[in-house]
């Protein structure tokens, strides 16, 4: 398995009226790699998905798995399996009923078809839940049923629509564990699509930043989020974002440069060379973020400790980490 489920985009296109969904996308995803797929609302990223699926066709381009140009492949005939962010459910199925479908389909006769579909519950740990329907089970467990279901089609791709978004919080942080471990296990080739910052950073071996239907940046998330390829991927890879400064400004003249820092590597320190107001100060339990003004009207936003010890209204001074500035062209925002 380990070796299947390569996928190359090469030129792809697809417009919907006026609207460019996608953009002459060119990506490659290797065999068994989990890439990300992050970008503003709108950038195209369900787009890719669908595409990859057979859900849509594109206007232009090929979309090539395992070699093979699968453009004109109807859907079902693709081995891939789709996780949307609303699972999809057939509410009058019950859940047994919902991972036994595709295998029916597929014609595996019932004995079998209910054994492997009471391993991939196990697996997922819904074994409890199979007699009930969708209906009576959380959003998590839902969760859990619909990567059930993809599990059992042992697709040479998965393809992930946000499947986490409507999770709160612990248990998000959960269930992303357990979906990098089913990933290490299985090393099934993943894409996976999200607007969570978190999942952006560790969900994934690369990341790939999309705006208006084109690829930005695409590379390891560390190496994206510490060299941004230009001021979109930097205000966007990062909450807050990354303070961008033209003609540098207080972190020093920069003519036909852009200088950019981020909030973290902003420090307070009453020797600061930059002068500042805090405007307002979030204090969000391990972290504060002060939101600061500086006389000339810049805005720098600084992440700090939990317990920062300035109010609204205080001046304080900051301290930049010179070793982490970064550069961009004025003019086209490249990194310099
Ligand atoms: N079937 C369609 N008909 C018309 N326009 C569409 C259709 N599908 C997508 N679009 C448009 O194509 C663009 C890309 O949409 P897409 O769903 O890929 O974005 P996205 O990055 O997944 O956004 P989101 O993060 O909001 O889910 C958007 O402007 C969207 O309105």
């Amino acid at each position: 398995m380990g070796n299947r489920g390569a996928i190359r985009l090469e030129s792809l296109t697809r417009s919907y009226g006026r609207v460019v969904a996608l953009d002459d996308v060119d990506l490659e995803v290797r065999a068994g790699e989990m890439i990300t797929l992050v970008g503003p609302s709108g950038s195209g990223k369900s787009t890719i998905l669908r595409l990859i699926a057979g859900l849509d066709r594109p206007d232009q381009g090929r979309i090539v798995v395992d070699g093979q140009d699968v453009v004109r492949v109807p859907p079902h005939r693709r081995a891939v399996a789709m996780v949307f962010q609303d699972y999809a459910l057939y509410p009058h199925l019950t859940v047994l009923g919902n991972l036994l479908f595709g295998l029916r389909v597929r014609r595996v006769r019932r004995a079998e078809a209910e054994r492997r579909a009471r391993a991939a519950a196990d697996r997922l740990g819904i074994a409890d839940l199979l007699d009930r329907y969708p209906d009576q089970t959380s959003g998590g467990q839902r969760q859990r049923i619909a990567l059930a279901r993809a599990l059992l089609r042992e697709p040479t791709v998965y393809l992930l629509d946000e499947p986490l978004a409507s999770l709160d919080a612990p248990l998000r942080f959960a269930t992303r564990a357990d979906l990098l471990a089913l990933h290490r296990e299985l090393g099934t080739t993943t894409i996976h699509v999200t607007h969570d910052q978190a999942e952006a950073m560790t969900l994934g071996d690369r990341v790939a930043v999309l705006d208006r239907g084109r690829v930005r940046q695409i590379g390891p998330p560390q190496q994206v989020y510490d060299e941004p390829a230009d001021t979109f991927v930097a205000g966007f890879l990062g909450s807050p974002p990354m303070n961008l400064v033209p003609g540098g400004g207080v972190l020093g003249g920069a003519a036909g440069l852009i200088l950019g820092v981020r909030p973290e590597d902003l420090e307070l320190d009453t020797d600061g060379p930059i002068e500042a107001t805090v405007e307002a100060a979030e204090a969000l339990g391990s972290e504060t973020i002060l939101l600061t003004r500086c006389p000339d009207g810049t805005r720098l936003t600084v992440r700090t400790g939990p317990r920062p010890g300035v109010r609204p209204g205080e001046g304080v001074r900051l301290r930049p980490d010179p070793g982490r500035l970064h550069r961009f062209d004025a003019e086209t925002g490249r990194r310099r």
